[in-house]
């Protein structure tokens, strides 16, 4: 297996406006290990929503190639970034991202049912990532009847399901209080260090920041 289960390289997004130009990211190049912990930090509009979109192959960068698992996302064809984007990322959305018509287990198994996995299989891994998250006496209630903090828990629960390489999470933890927050960070790094999981996860919460292998920052685009 590769050292680095990701690989970036000179990645800049710039916005054409009518104002004019917006660099989002401006030559930012990172590696993310199996089982590795990471902090991305930075005030608002630094880019670290931009930067995991570009990381999780959602959005093009301007320049710079991203490698998942040795694959360069930004020149791979359309099925094998697919495949890269079903089975090797996991994302939790800073606005959840779930489907309102599905029920939360239903959200949680959608990964994988994509995925293809036998119905035994997604039953226990939904089930035990539900009980994981606190959710267990949830499961058939759909997104408009569960808290903000609830429907958290929900993408987190879903990002886990499809055993990503690895986890890109926007503020995952940004609903929530400061004890369910902790236990869902401990849930996070505990997969991560069990399963060789390579997480990188954006937050604003100095606590969670001390719980990290290593801490990245963003600044005007700029990453150190
Ligand atoms: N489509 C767009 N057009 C123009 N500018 C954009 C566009 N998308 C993002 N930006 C700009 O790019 C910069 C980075 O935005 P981004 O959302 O990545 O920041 P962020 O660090 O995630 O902020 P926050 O912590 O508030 O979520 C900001 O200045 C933003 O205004």
């Amino acid at each position: 297996m590769a050292e680095h289960v990701l690989e970036a390289e000179g990645l800049s997004v710039i916005h054409r406006t009518p104002a004019g130009d917006v660099t989002a990211l401006a030559d930012a190049s990172l590696t993310l290990s199996p089982g590795e912990f990471v902090v991305l930090i930075g005030p608002s509009g630094a880019g670290k929503t931009t930067l995991l979109h570009v990381l999780g192959g959602i959005q093009p960068p301007t320049t710079g190639t991203v490698r998942v698992g040795g694959v360069d996302l930004t020149t791979a064809g359309e099925s094998e970034a697919d495949r890269i984007r079903r089975d090797d990322v996991g994302f939790v959305f800073q606005s959840f991202g779930l489907i309102g018509a599905l029920s939360a287990q239903e959200n949680v198994e959608l990964p994988l049912r994509i995925q293809g996995a036998d119905a035994a299989e997604r039953t226990e891994r939904v089930g035990m990532l539900l009980d994981r998250v606190g959710l267990a006496g949830h499961a058939s209630q759909r997104p408009a009847e569960l808290s903000g903090g609830q429907q958290q828990r929900v993408g987190i629960a879903r990002s886990l399901a499809g055993r990503p390489r690895i986890l890109l999470a926007d503020e995952p933890t940004g609903q929530l209080d400061s004890t369910t927050a902790a236990a869902m960070v401990e849930l996070i790094a505990s997969i991560a260090h069990e399963d060789g999981l390579a997480v990188l996860l954006t937050t604003h919460d100095p606590s969670i920041v001390e719980r990290a292998d290593r801490v990245l920052e963003l600044h005007d685009g700029v990453l150190r």
